[in-house]
């Protein structure tokens, strides 16, 4: 399988002395990836450094092949990704919200905005005030926005973040799909296991700004392990466990 993400050997200190050392994994086309970790372990330094938000002390970024040093623009330009991006305007509908932002890519076909409504479920939906929208809903709408250009690979920072169980299955069960019936592929931070135990096929566990481990679900887990088992104990081998809220 090919890499559409390698990540390698990415070091960033903050003046504070904290952030992400020595860290490599790749994400292979058709993955679920997910790059789980506690509170803090910098998970949302390296997603930002992988799409250019933050220029690594060391190491590489190749996204499609390209190195996003110097191909920034061919590197993105099949990537959509959710990292601390505001919020939709309440007082407008889905469908309004997403022509703004489909102002960013204007050789967008005519239909875009409506056929990513209906990828996401908000298609019923798209001419009411999102100020009504539960928050499952909001955080498709902005998966929707992602999904505008088309992208092959999206990057979603702690998605089910503050979602309540039913907004939590919502997101879930919309990632799912996308990935199975349009191919995209994923790769999700999160600090809830288990939440991203029930969707990804590999993962990267993360503590304290290092990768501790990565690798394939269904050859990590022997002995009868749950994903969430298996995380915590490898948490705790590391001597780094104390930080996991
Ligand atoms: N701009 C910054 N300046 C200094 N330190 C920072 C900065 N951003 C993050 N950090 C620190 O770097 C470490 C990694 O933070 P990061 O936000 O990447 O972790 P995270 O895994 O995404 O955690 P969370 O789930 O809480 O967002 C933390 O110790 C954090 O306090």
């Amino acid at each position: 399988m090919s890499s559409l993400l390698e990540v390698k050997e990415i070091t960033k200190r903050y003046k504070n002395g904290r952030g992400v050392q020595d860290v490599s994994f790749d994400v292979a086309k058709g993955d679920i990836y997910g790059f789980i970790g506690p509170n803090g372990a910098g998970k949302t330094t390296l997603l930002k450094i992988i799409t250019g938000l933050i220029r690594p002390d060391h190491g590489s970024i190749r996204l499609f092949g390209h190195n996003i040093t110097d191909r920034f623009e061919q590197a993105m330009e099949r990537v959509g990704c959710i990292i601390e991006t505001a919020d939709a305007y309440d007082y407008m509908s889905s469908y309004d919200n997403l022509k703004l932002s489909a102002r960013f890519y204007p050789d967008l076909p005519k239909n875009r905005i409506d056929q990513v409504l209906e990828q996401v479920g908000l298609a019923p939906y798209k001419k009411e005030r999102v100020g009504g929208y539960s928050l499952g809903m909001k955080q498709r709408l902005a998966l929707a926005s992602a999904l505008l250009s088309n992208p092959q690979l999206v990057i979603l920072d702690e998605p089910t973040n503050g979602l309540d169980i039913e907004g939590m299955v919502d997101v879930r069960h919309t990632i799912q799909q996308l990935a199975h019936e349009q191919g995209i592929t994923f790769l999700i931070s999160s600090h809830m296991i288990h939440d991203l135990s029930m969707i990804v096929n590999r993962i990267g566990i993360m503590n304290h700004g290092s990768i501790i481990r990565v690798g394939n679900v269904d050859e990590l887990l022997t002995g009868g392990l749950t994903l969430e088992q298996y995380v915590i104990s490898q948490l705790q081998t590391s001597k780094e466990a104390d930080a996991y809220a």
